[in-house]
């Protein structure tokens, strides 16, 4: 159900991050777990292999993120997807929204359909990133046609039941830690406890 059993008996949600390449992947990550500058993303080698790379903040914050290089073959008898999808928590797509985005949908499409076919109990989030330098107006445009675009593809092939979530990204404001905060609190199997105890507390 998304969680990994390591040596130690210790449970972490898997969130995958994917996307076409020079989406930006590599970049949310050193931003977000490693404080690198976004700035610095601009000298960032491409990535040939899966990286993984455990996060824990706290002893109840703790996940893996597995960042993909940016065509995976689902074909190749060598990548093993399904066994990565089964134990998937959180599937991050992330679309540049600087650029041509027909290629990334049929992506989206193909990737978040193998996927739930395998699990689904997948949390399928999708960022649309690099907004910096949009106008609100153009992020709300932006936002209203990929979420159309992404829900009639579904709809075409009778899958309109999976829910997708969408978040508007850039490494150069707080939106990549909302939208990244948001997908992980998803997986906090105690945060509803957590929340209960805080009301209980409070009330
Ligand atoms: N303007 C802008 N540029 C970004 C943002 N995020 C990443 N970039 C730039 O996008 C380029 C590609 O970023 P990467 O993180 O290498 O992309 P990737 O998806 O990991 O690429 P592959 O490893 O080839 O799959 C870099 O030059 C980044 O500086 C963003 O929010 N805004």
């Amino acid at each position: 159900l998304g969680f990994t059993n390591s040596l130690n008996g210790e449970v972490k949600p898997r969130i995958l991050l994917m996307g076409l390449r020079r989406s930006g992947k590599s970049s949310i990550q050193k931003v977000v777990f490693h404080k690198m500058s976004p700035n610095e993303t601009l000298f960032l080698e491409s990535t040939n292999k899966i990286c993984r790379e455990d996060v824990s903040n706290s002893s109840f914050v703790s996940f893996q993120i597995w960042d993909f290089p940016g065509q995976i073959d689902f074909f190749d008898p060598s990548f093993d997807y399904e066994m990565i999808f089964r134990g998937t928590g959180a599937l991050i797509f992330v679309i540049d929204s600087q650029d041509d985005y027909v290629e990334a949908l049929n992506r989206l499409h193909l990737t978040v359909t193998r996927a739930y076919a395998v699990n689904p109990d997948i949390n399928f989030e999708v960022f649309i990133h690099k907004v910096d330098g949009l106008s609100d107006d153009q992020k709300i445009d932006k936002q209203r046609d990929i979420h159309k675009r992404a829900n009639d593809d579904q709809v075409d092939a009778g899958l309109e039941r999976i829910h997708l979530s969408f978040y508007l990204t850039s490494i150069y404001d707080h939106s990549i830690f909302e939208a990244f905060s948001k997908v992980v609190q998803k997986l906090i199997p105690q945060l509803p406890t957590l929340e209960n105890l805080l009301n209980i507390f409070i009330s």
